[in-house]
C-alpha cells in the first residue's frame, strides 16, 4: 500500500527494532549511541577550589594587611584553615583552606615581606568554584539515546568513566540490480554506465555510523536478486536501488516476493522517489530505492536515515529543520515535492538542475526542502523549513559572524 510522507514516517517511527550493546572504551566510542542512562558518580568540581592564581582569604579582613601562611598547588591534600588577617598563597585549582570566602588575584595585591594588601574591591565569595556547581552527584550526564560527541566524551571523562555501554552498530548490507550499470573499477562499453548509487549509500551509510557491506551486483535476473538477498539477511537493512517500476527488466520486487518478503510500504506520495518499496524478510529490513540517482539519494535523505537513527538506538528519530527563506519563486504541481538546494545561512535556493535521473545535484546542495501537496506556490522570501542534508557549516565566503 502506499503512504503519504508523513505516515511513511510514522511507521518508520514506530518499527520495532533489536538493539544490541557491547561495552567499549570510550576513546572508541565517538558517534556511537549510549545504550544506558549515565548517572555522575561524584559531584564536579570534588571541592570548593580556586579559580584564579592568587591569595585565599576571608571576606571580612579584606581591607587589613595580610600575613601569607601557606601555599597551596592544584592537586595538594591540605586541610589548613584561615584565621583572622591571614590568607593561604593559592594556584588555580587548588582546594581552598577552610573559611575561604574571596578568592584575590596575584595581580590585585601588593607584596611587603610577608604580608599582602588588596588593591581593588572585592566581591564576597569572588573566583571560587563550589562543589557540584559544574556536576551534581547523580545527575543525568548522557540519556539512552544520546549520541556521543566529544563534549559526551568530556563528561565521561571528566567522571572517570573507562567504558560505555552503547548499541552494536547496525549491519547495512548494500547491492545494486540492473545489468547496464557496472563498477566504478570496471571497463565500460558506451552503451553501459556506472554504478553510482550503490557507492552513494555505502558512503552515506557509513558516515552516518553503520557497519557496511557491499554484496556485489546482480544481474537482471530472479535467481541473480535472490541469491545477494539471501546472503544479506544477517543484515539489519538491506539497501537495493533500481528494479522497482514497471519495466520489463525490473526483477527486484519478483526476487523479494519468492523470498516471503513483507511488505511495510509500497510507494511513497512523493516527488521523486514515488516506486519506493519498503519490507522485511524474517528480521530484516529492507529499503528498495528507485534506480533514479536523485530520486534514491533524497529518499534516502527523508526515509532512510530515519531507519538507521532507529537501527543505531538513537532517541533522535525526528526530523528537525531550520526556518528560512526561499530566494526564488517556486510553483508546485499537486504533490508533495522534495526540493534540494543550497542554504547560505539565510536564503535557500532551490538545485536549478534537479530532476530524478540526474547526478550532479547534491554535490552542490546541502539541504532540502519538503513542500506538501496542498501547497501550489512559494513566493520569493516566503518562509520554509529547511532540512539539513551535508551540514558542515563552513563556507567559502568570509563572513562576520560576529553577534553585535
Ligand atoms: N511506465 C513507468 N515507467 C516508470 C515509472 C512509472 O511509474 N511508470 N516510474 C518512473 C520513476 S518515478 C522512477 S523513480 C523509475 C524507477 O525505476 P527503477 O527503480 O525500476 O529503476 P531502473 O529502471 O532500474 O533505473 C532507473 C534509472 O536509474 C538508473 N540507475 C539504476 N540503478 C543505478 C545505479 N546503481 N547507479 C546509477 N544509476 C542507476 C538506471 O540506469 C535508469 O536510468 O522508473 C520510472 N519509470
Ligand atoms: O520517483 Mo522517480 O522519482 O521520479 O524518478
Amino acid at each position: 500500500m502506499a503512504f503519504s510522507v508523513n505516515e511513511t514516517l510514522n511507521i518508520i517511527e514506530n518499527l520495532k527494532v533489536d538493539l544490541k550493546f557491547e561495552i567499549i572504551p570510550i576513546e572508541e566510542s565517538i558517534n556511537r549511541v549510549c545504550a544506558k542512562d549515565i548517572y555522575a558518580t561524584s559531584a564536579l568540581p570534588k571541592f570548593d577550589n580556586s579559580a584564579m592564581d592568587g591569595y585565599a582569604i576571608r571576606f571580612e579582613d579584606r581591607n587589613n594587611p595580610l600575613e601569607v601562611i601557606d601555599t597551596i598547588f592544584a592537586g595538594d591534600n591540605n586541610t589548613i584553615e584561615l584565621k583572622e588577617n591571614c590568607c593561604v598563597k593559592i594556584m588555580t585549582g587548588a582546594r581552598v583552606p577552610k573559611n575561604t570566602t574571596a578568592i584575590i588575584p596575584k595581580e590585585e595585591t601588593k607584596k611587603h615581606n610577608n604580608k599582602i594588601s588588596i588593591t581593588k574591591d572585592v566581591k564576597e565569595f569572588q573566583h571560587i568554584r563550589y562543589i557540584g556547581e559544574d556536576i551534581s552527584l547523580n545527575e543525568l550526564l548522557l540519556k539512552k539515546g544520546d549520541r556521543i560527541n566529544f563534549a559526551k566524551i568530556t563528561l565521561l571523562s571528566s567522571q572517570g568513566f573507562s567504558h560505555i555501554k552503547v548499541y552494536k552498530k547496525p549491519k547495512i548490507a548494500i547491492f545494486a540490480s540492473g545489468e547496464e550499470l557496472k563498477l566504478h573499477y570496471e571497463k565500460i562499453e558506451d552503451y553501459q554506465i556506472y554504478n553510482s548509487n550503490t557507492p552513494t549509500f555505502l558512503a552515506r551509510a557509513i558516515e552516518l555510523g553503520c557497519e557496511v557491506t557491499f554484496m556485489g551486483q546482480a544481474k537482471d535476473s530472479v535467481d541473480s536478486i535472490k541469491e545477494l538477498i539471501e546472503n544479506s539477511l544477517d543484515a539489519d537493512l538491506i539497501v537495493t536501488s533500481g528494479g522497482v517500476s514497471v519495466g520489463d527488466a525490473d526483477f527486484t520486487k519478483e526476487a523479494f516476493n519468492t523470498l516471503d518478503f513483507k511488505t511495510i510500504i509500497d510507494g511513497i506520495y512523493v516527488k521523486p522517489g514515488k516506486p519506493t518499496v519498503f519490507g522485511k524478510i524474517k528480521d530484516t529490513y529492507i529499503l528498495n530505492l528507485p534506480g533514479n540517482p536523485l530520486a534514491s539519494a533524497l529518499i534516502f535523505e527523508l526515509f532512510g536515515k530515519v531507519i538507521l537513527q532507529k537501527l543505531r538506538g538513537s532517541r533522535n528519530i525526528f526530523h528537525n529543520f531550520i526556518l528560512g527563506k526561499i530566494s526564488e519563486e517556486l510553483k508546485n504541481k499537486k504533490r508533495t515535492t522534495i526540493i534540494p538546494g543550497d542554504f547560505d545561512g539565510e536564503y535557500f535556493t532551490p538545485s536549478q538542475k534537479r530532476a530524478p535521473g540526474m547526478v550532479n545535484v547534491l554535490s552542490n546542495a546541502n539541504s532540502m526542502i519538503v513542500v506538501d501537496e496542498k501547497k501550489d506556490e512559494l513566493l520569493k522570501d516566503e518562509q520554509i523549513k529547511i532540512l539539513p542534508i551535508n551540514w558542515k557549516f563552513f563556507t567559502d565566503v568570509k563572513k562576520d559572524f560576529l553577534t553585535k
